[in-house]
């Protein structure tokens, strides 16, 4: 039901392989990879090369979370490199139908991400067609954030918003998230959980993704 997502932008960059054979081995249930550009975010990380290098790597999906802009043009890259479910920020998409047809199309899974600021309403016509929201819990473009409180609230508005109009679409949580706080986002309705920090930070990771699936 609950499902963890180590993001690798908090693994050693010089020792990924290895680092991501730590999570899986650890119980991860998929593996969340952060691209930026330096335009959409203040950052920028890795591209279609290295999620490519990595693919064979490992058996658990390409959980890949698009923080660029134009995201249209690298769709086929990533598809190509191996993404399993690619998101696409709301803010970044002119055509934002188009462009989740252009990933379904390729037979993976669709979701679409909101920055802390940016309404649920953005997704009152495009719910139906995608399989997955992801509700940033801090501003993208950097690991190690904190939380933002009032975000407890914004899920629990999409969790009532899917519940009223029966669809089984994934919520997403990315951003600030811990063993701590992991009780209150999963109660408000999510049920994909990023974590970077909290997962490779700690000295046991097997414990920290099982209370981070609130099963330890
Ligand atoms: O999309 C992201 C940042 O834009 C990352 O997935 C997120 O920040 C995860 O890192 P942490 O758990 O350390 O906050
Ligand atoms: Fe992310």
């Amino acid at each position: 039901m609950i499902r963890v997502a180590p993001s690798i932008l908090a693994a050693d960059f010089s020792n990924l392989a290895q680092d991501i054979k730590n999570v899986e081995e650890a119980g991860a249930d998929l593996l969340h990879l952060d691209i930026m550009d330096g335009h959409f975010v203040p950052n920028i990380s890795i591209g279609p090369p290295v999620v490519a290098a990595l693919r064979d790597k490992t058996k658990l999906p390409f959980d890949v979370h698009l923080m660029i802009t134009q995201p249209d043009k690298y769709i086929d890259s990533f598809v190509k490199a191996g993404a399993d479910i690619i998101t696409v920020h709301a803010e970044a998409c002119t055509h934002l139908n188009r462009t989740i047809y252009s990933i379904k199309q390729h037979g993976i899974k669709a979701a679409v991400a909101l920055n802390p600021a940016t309404s649920l309403t953005v997704l009152d016509y495009i719910l139906e067609d995608i399989d997955m929201v992801l509700l940033m819990t801090v501003n993208p473009g950097f690991g190690g954030q904190s939380y933002i409180k009032s975000m407890t609230r914004k899920i629990r508005s999409l969790k009532n918003m899917l519940d009223e109009r029966k669809l089984i679409v994934d919520i997403q949580v990315d951003g600030g998230i811990n063993t701590e706080n992991i009780k209150e986002i999963i109660d408000a309705g999510a049920n994909v959980i990023v974590a970077g920090s909290a997962v490779y930070k700690s000295k046991d990771i097997r414990a920290t993704i099982n209370s981070l699936r609130m099963m330890g």
